[in-house]
């Protein structure tokens, strides 16, 4: 019988709703993985509310925790961490010091690093100190990436300004370390107003999908966090990263039309549950080059 892969979740924890752990450790389980959910914080909602209760956990907890499965003779198990929304850039070194410790104990563990910064527009709250952090230090690290199209500007330090562009910039990221970057929401002038576009490069090649773009009074929170996790949990259960990158598109966006038809501002994860594990629609990804 084949392994049941284990996944180490390193984000923030919702009390109320979808975002971070509470958006992307269900639908992780749900689709065949062992998920470990590391809270990095405990917020009673997501910060788009503009008002939350809750803390941040201490940074040095994730070494400790890290430490503790590794104390029990499970660490070598891990065969994957994601880490997504931080609480403070400490957080963010913590983990790495974590991730260093997990390859130690298998070194096929990949890490998927979603570079989660603020966007004041969306009432996304990120210290600044994170996106330096990550800018600097977690993509160094990281085995496969997942910014959406602000924080692929972020690295880029200018905004992009065609597809071509877009494709330039998520190569450039690719140079400073991960293998594959997913770019989970494409913004460029010219773009198609009706479609939701995703950009997957790696060192083989990279290609672009479409999906219809679908229209909410509120946008709902935590795509992303869905995204990046569904893509990995793609990844450990065999896929290719185009396969993976495929089901991932398939399968955010059976959600987003579950959350559409119930009229609802969170993710509708549990009634769209069946149709995660087997998405009926299907996109293809299109090779595309400079
Ligand atoms: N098919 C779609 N139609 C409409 N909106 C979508 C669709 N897919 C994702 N979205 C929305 O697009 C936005 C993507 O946000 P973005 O900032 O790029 O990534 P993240 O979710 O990581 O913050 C989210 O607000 C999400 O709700
Ligand atoms: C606590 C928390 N985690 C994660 C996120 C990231 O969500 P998304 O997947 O939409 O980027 C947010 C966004 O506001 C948040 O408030
Ligand atoms: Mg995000």
């Amino acid at each position: 019988m084949k392994r049941t892969p284990h996944l180490l979740a390193i984000q923030s924890h919702v009390v109320f709703g979808h975002a971070g752990n509470s958006a992307a450790v269900f639908p992780m389980q749900r689709v065949g993985v062992n998920v470990w959910p590391l809270n990095t914080v405990q917020f009673s909602n997501h910060t788009q509310y503009g008002q939350w209760a809750g803390e941040v956990l201490a940074p040095q907890q994730i070494p400790a925790l890290v430490e503790g499965i590794a104390a029990i003779g499970e660490l070598g198990q891990c065969d994957a961490v994601l880490s997504g929304y931080l609480g403070s850039a400490a957080q963010g070194r913590a983990i790495l010091t974590g991730v260093a410790r997990i390859k130690v104990a298998n070194p096929k563990a990949l890490y998927l690093c979603d570079p989660v910064m603020g966007h004041p527009e969306k009432g996304c709250i990120v210290a600044p100190e994170v996106s330096t952090f990550l800018l600097e230090e977690a993509a160094a690290v990281a085995d496969l990436m997942c910014p959406n199209q602000l924080e692929l500007d972020s690295f880029s330090g200018r905004k992009a300004q065609s597809l071509l562009d877009c494709l330039a910039m998520a190569r450039a990221l690719l140079i400073r370390g991960p293998k594959a970057v997913l770019v989970k929401h494409l913004a460029y002038p010219g773009k198609p107003e009706d479609s939701f576009e995703m950009l997957l490069v790696t060192a083989d090649g990279s290609w672009h999908l479409r999906r219809p773009l679908l229209a909410f009074p509120r946008q709902p929170v935590g795509v992303g966090d869905l995204t990046s996790g569904l893509f990995l949990a793609r990844i450990l259960l065999g896929d290719s990263l185009v396969a993976a990158f495929e089901f991932t598109a398939a399968a955010v966006h059976e959600v987003l039309l579950e959350t559409q038809a119930c009229a609802s501002y969170e993710l509708e994860l549990v009634r769209a549950q069946d149709r995660i594990a087997h998405p009926r629609v299907r996109f293809e990804a299109v090779p595309i080059s400079l």
